[in-house]
């Protein structure tokens, strides 16, 4: 039986007033079943990252709701969406955002340590093996390649076990046979962990490594593909992208 990790209802997102008014999102229904991984498309502007950011409770909607589970996000005050944020929802970006001055496995131990946890050596060891880190745990940002810079990132948002891992882009700093290096740990994620996944990305080999692409245009739901080709996530951008011309 299939459950949702999240699910956006009827959600709008206007940033400005008067003539200056953008609408990011129009009354988007939409939901991300657990255990699965999805990547989000959609020419520039499209609203992928408003999207990816509501859903993450980084930002709230001007109206509708998002559920994490059971937990309506909109509803909650900024104190509980901050500890939500925390302990439920892990979040890797384009850049690292890793602490230089801290070791790979002291960056991956912060978020337990700011919930006021102290994690085992152990705990820690194993989440940076499980993204192929073991032999780098005392090595600092600087000393590591972006493709294992980005592994410590993903370790250190999924150290709390997350309902739902996001990605902004998560292979757009990486030359492309790093950036695929990264999609398959992401994959074997979903895979041997049963990890949930959202990403955004503008890259239809990446989006290939999803179980479905979810395509944006104009705020707005314009289709999905389930088990997605290369080929077939570029075919339709193209045609997405000639349309809106
Ligand atoms: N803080 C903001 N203030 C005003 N407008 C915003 C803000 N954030 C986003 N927008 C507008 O909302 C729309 C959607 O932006 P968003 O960044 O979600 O698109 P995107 O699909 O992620 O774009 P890209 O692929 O270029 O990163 C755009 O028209 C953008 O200019």
């Amino acid at each position: 039986m299939t459950r949702d990790a999240i699910r956006l209802r009827q959600v709008v997102r206007r940033f400005g007033s008067g003539d200056a008014a953008v609408t990011a999102l129009h009354d988007l229904t939409l939901s991300f079943t657990a255990g699965t991984f999805t990547a989000v498309m959609g020419p520039s502007g499209s609203g992928k990252s408003t999207l990816l950011h509501c859903a993450a409770g980084l930002d709230r909607p001007t109206s509708g709701s998002v559920l994490l589970g059971e937990t309506d996000l909109t509803a909650l005050d900024e104190t509980r969406l901050t500890l939500l944020r925390r302990d439920r929802i892990g979040f890797v970006f384009q850049s690292f955002n890793l602490l230089p001055t801290l070791t790979a496995e002291q960056n991956v131990a912060l978020p337990l340590r700011l919930a006021g946890r102290r994690p085992s050596r152990g705990e820690v060891r194993a989440v940076l093996s499980r993204v192929g880190l073991s032999d780098r745990a005392r090595h600092r940002p600087q000393e590591l390649s972006g493709g294992q810079q980005q592994r410590v990132a993903i370790a250190r948002a999924v150290i709390s076990r997350p309902e739902v891992l996001f990605g902004d882009e998560p292979t757009g700093a990486l030359d492309s046979s790093t950036g695929r290096e990264v999609l398959r740990m992401l994959r074997t994620l979903v895979d041997d962990g049963g990890q949930t996944i959202v990403m955004v990305t503008h890259d239809p080999v990446a989006a290939a490594h999803a179980d479905r692409v979810v395509f944006l245009a104009d705020g707005r739901l314009h289709g999905t593909l389930d088990t997605p080709s290369a080929s077939a996530v570029a075919a339709r951008m193209t045609r997405m992208e000639a349309t809106a011309c």
